[in-house]
């Protein structure tokens, strides 16, 4: 039989934070986790409980101080910043707890940006954000700068810049935070399909009804995985 590939294999993961004024504060200790391709993970625990951290992690969006990580088998330990955000352009969606949008740019543009990035043609370009603003239902909004959107809005656009480079995993934060249960339900619905066409998932969220909605939920407690 094949064996399955492994999107993510953390193995005894610390992450400590340093600076000139505090105690060094140990956010993750020892974490070991394997997430198989295909997954659609939940991350559970109490404010400060480390999920952002082990999430930032996994995006490449910040560094650990020891243990393992593989992402497809490919090790990340020690790797320059140019090759974690190339490599994370290329294979990662993230989407950040505050949409980490651009403000004053367009819906489009700020969809695009993975795209201009990668120096992909404008054909390309207006192709793949018209397909992704349509499952999206945000079409209408493509030259509306991004200040003008409400919060469902800006999650539906954070969630297209995410996807735009048709990443192997899609990684969110909170990505229901500030929504309310129709647009919660409606991000769930999304993240769903985008994960059964293939994408593994990870998210981070406060609330159990939708982490009971994910496949495997794990729970982090001082910087811990604890089984549930
Ligand atoms: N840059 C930093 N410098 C020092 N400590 C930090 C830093 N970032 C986070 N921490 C601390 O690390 C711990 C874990 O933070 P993290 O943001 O990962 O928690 P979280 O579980 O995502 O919390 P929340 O649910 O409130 O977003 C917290 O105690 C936090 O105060």
């Amino acid at each position: 039989m094949e064996e399955k590939l492994m999107q993510i294999e953390l193995k005894q993961i610390s992450k400590m934070y340093r600076d000139d004024f505090q105690e060094p504060y140990h956010a993750l200790k020892e974490i070991d986790l394997s997430v198989p391709a295909g997954e659609f993970l939940a991350i559970v625990g109490k404010s400060g409980s480390g999920k952002t951290t082990l999430l930032h992690i996994l995006g490449l969006v910040d560094t650990f101080d020891t243990g393992e990580y593989l992402f497809e088998n490919v090790s990340m330990k020690k790797k320059s910043k140019s090759f974690c955000a190339s490599y994370r352009n290329k294979k990662i969606g993230y989407i950040f707890q505050d949409f980490a949008l651009v403000p004053k740019m367009s819906v489009f543009d700020n969809i695009a940006i993975p795209m201009y990035i990668s120096n992909k043609s404008k054909t390309n370009i207006e192709r793949r954000v018209r397909e992704l603003s349509f499952d999206l239902n945000i079409i209408s909004l493509l030259k509306k700068p991004v200040y003008q959107l409400s919060g469902g809005e800006k999650q539906r656009v954070a969630i297209a810049r995410a996807l735009t480079m048709k990443p192997n995993l899609l990684l969110a934060d909170e990505p229901t935070g500030s929504l309310d249960r129709k647009n919660t339900e409606n991000i769930i619905d999304i993240l769903k399909k985008i994960n059964r066409e293939g994408t593994t998932v990870v998210l981070v969220t406060h609330d159990e009804d939708v982490a009971s909605r994910c496949e495997r939920i794990i729970r982090l407690e001082e910087g811990k995985i604890c089984n549930i």
